[in-house]
């Protein structure tokens, strides 16, 4: 059967317990948002099919547990990823402390991945505590964007998806550029061998 994509790529959400990742999972993949908080087990995954520049792609996105007791087998997530989605909450001060920890398992764990810093629950204006300008500064530091969104009121989620969506197109893309760059195709070898061949009998 023909493949119905042309990329397929790997997203992670990760940030600690409570924040909204599977809020915002939920709000990007069946535009829904409930109240209750169910806490995530381990790990759960949806799939969600893009067009991005005239190409399909097919995003994995794989929603972590938060909750320290259930991040045992955390670079079994890692495996494999294209892109990491960073969660904190903008009325909780401590969750945007914890990102540099976040950041540094990302580091320990991969090689190259793209990365989104999002603040989200950015629809309580009187309870936000990380202000804007600091994430920002923060963002430009560490080099990634930031999105501040809201899985409850569907504020900034597709963007930031489709953000570190392109990114990761992009990344891809250069990626084989510069391995064909690298490691001619093996048309250009064989005609490199003739040449050493043709050289070599010279030389004799
Ligand atoms: N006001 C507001 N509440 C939100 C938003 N996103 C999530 N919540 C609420 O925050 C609580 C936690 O949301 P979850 O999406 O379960 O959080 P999580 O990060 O997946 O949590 P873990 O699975 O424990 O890691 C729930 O009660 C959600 O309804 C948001 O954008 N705005």
């Amino acid at each position: 059967m023909a493949k119905d994509y042309d990329h397929l790529f790997k997203l992670l959400i990760i940030g600690d317990s409570g924040v909204g990742k599977s809020s915002l999972l939920i709000r990007f993949s069946d535009n829904v948002f409930s109240h209750n908080y169910i806490t995530t087990i381990g790990v759960d995954f949806k799939i969600k099919t893009l067009e991005v520049n005239g190409q399909r792609v097919k995003l994995q996105i794989w929603d972590t547990a938060g909750q320290e007791r259930f991040r045992t087998i955390t670079s079994t997530y890692y495996r494999g990823t294209h892109g990491v989605i960073i969660v904190y909450d903008v009325t909780n001060g401590q969750t945007f402390a914890n990102v540099k920890r976040w950041l540094l398992e990302i580091d320990q764990n991969c090689d190259s991945v793209c990365k989104v810093l999002v603040g989200n629950k950015n629809d309580m204006p009187e309870r936000k505590v990380v202000e804007t300008e600091d994430a920002e500064r923060f963002a430009r530091q560490m080099k990634v964007p930031l999105f501040e969104t809201s899985a409850k009121d569907n504020k900034n989620v597709e963007d930031m998806f489709m953000c570190i969506t392109r990114n990761v197109l992009r990344m891809k893309l250069e990626q084989k550029t510069r391995q064909s760059v690298a490691e001619p195709s093996d048309k250009h070898k064989i005609n490199l061998r003739d040449a050493q061949q043709k050289k070599n009998k010279c030389c004799r």
